[in-house]
């Protein structure tokens, strides 16, 4: 009998203060990041940039936010698809988020603690902020290594400057006898990139390009930085974005929060990514309209809403 091997995510250390772009070594990063958002849609980030105190704050305030009283939690609203309260529902019980726009500026974090607590509430906003900033320059990094090892370096600034984040923060309670253990159910995500980081507890699963599920190790330093449908087309496919879910499996209260990007413009593929091989097959489309057609029914009947949407 063979011995099984459990599948494992890629894992790339990005912690090094050295790794700065046209050095051998941010070369070598680039080309793993690009093999891992390529093969799995998805890596593990070790990041020691963001303190243990700080990891520690982040999940500490977090409990704080969800033991608000729920009328509380739900006067956070918003236009935005996936920036308002979402909880207490009958097909989805232990899970409840929230989300807080601009998170790296005072004004975004100041803004949401407003609305939650009217008195303020400074760890909180602090911690939100710091810990949202120090995940965006993660982001920026990575974003910054795939568009120089696809040779669109020069796309980088303008993409970055309509760049917008969403700190979106979990919590799955544990569940009740009889009750489901599907935290969130398989679906990938409408973002360009999504930064996910967990407390203690397990429960976030990667889908692999042949179909296993495979666990994402929670841990301080890691960070799990996935491809959104947006990622995907923007790469013209080559790019996978990244299929996942949340079982929890430890019958204890689950944390976990999210840094999310999105453009607050018009995303296309750049010339560089299409060639006889590789034909164009996304037109231009408006990030924010695609998250709203994303909530039509013609989307939730489609296999692939990128594509229905705006697919060549
Ligand atoms: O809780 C998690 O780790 C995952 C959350 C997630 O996938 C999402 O909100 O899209
Ligand atoms: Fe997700």
């Amino acid at each position: 009998m063979g011995s099984e091997t459990q599948p494992k995510l890629p894992v790339i250390d990005l912690s090094n203060e050295n790794l700065k772009p046209g050095t051998e070594a941010w070369v070598l990063a680039s080309k793993h990041v690009k093999y891992a958002l390529e093969e799995y849609g998805c890596f593990e980030a070790v990041f020691h940039k963001v303190p243990l105190q700080l990891h520690n704050s982040i999940f500490s305030v977090v409990e704080d936010l969800f033991d608000l009283p729920i009328e509380t939690k739900r006067q956070q609203t918003s236009e935005r698809p996936y920036h308002s309260y979402f909880g207490q529902y009958s097909f989805l019980p232990l899970y409840e988020s929230l989300g807080v726009d601009n998170p790296t500026t005072v004004e975004g974090a100041k803004g949401f603690t407003k609305i939650m607590w009217p008195a303020g509430n400074d760890h909180f906003c602090e911690s939100a902020q710091s810990f949202s900033k120090l995940v965006a320059e993660l982001d920026q990094m990575v974003t910054r290594m795939v568009f120089d090892i696809y040779g669109v370096e020069r796309l980088y600034d303008s993409h970055m400057a309509s760049t917008t984040y969403l700190l979106r923060c979990f919590k799955y309670r544990e569940q009740k006898e009889n009750e489901t253990n599907v935290g969130l159910r398989p679906h990938k995500d409408k973002t360009f990139t999504s930064i996910l980081h967990q407390s203690q507890v397990h429960g976030l699963q990667v889908r692999s390009k042949d179909g296993q599920w495979i666990e994402a190790e929670p841990s301080p330093s890691s960070f799990l930085v996935m491809a959104g449908d947006a990622f995907m087309a923007w790469s013209n496919d080559r790019v996978r974005s990244c299929d996942h879910q949340v079982i929890m499996k430890e019958n204890k209260t689950r944390y976990s929060v999210g840094l999310f990007s999105f453009n607050s413009g018009i995303l296309q593929v750049p010339e560089e990514l299409t060639d006889d091989q590789h034909p164009l097959l996304y037109k231009p489309f408006d990030h924010f309209s695609f998250l709203r057609f994303d909530q039509t029914p013609e989307a939730k009947k489609s296999e692939c809403p990128i594509k229905a949407y705006c697919g060549v």
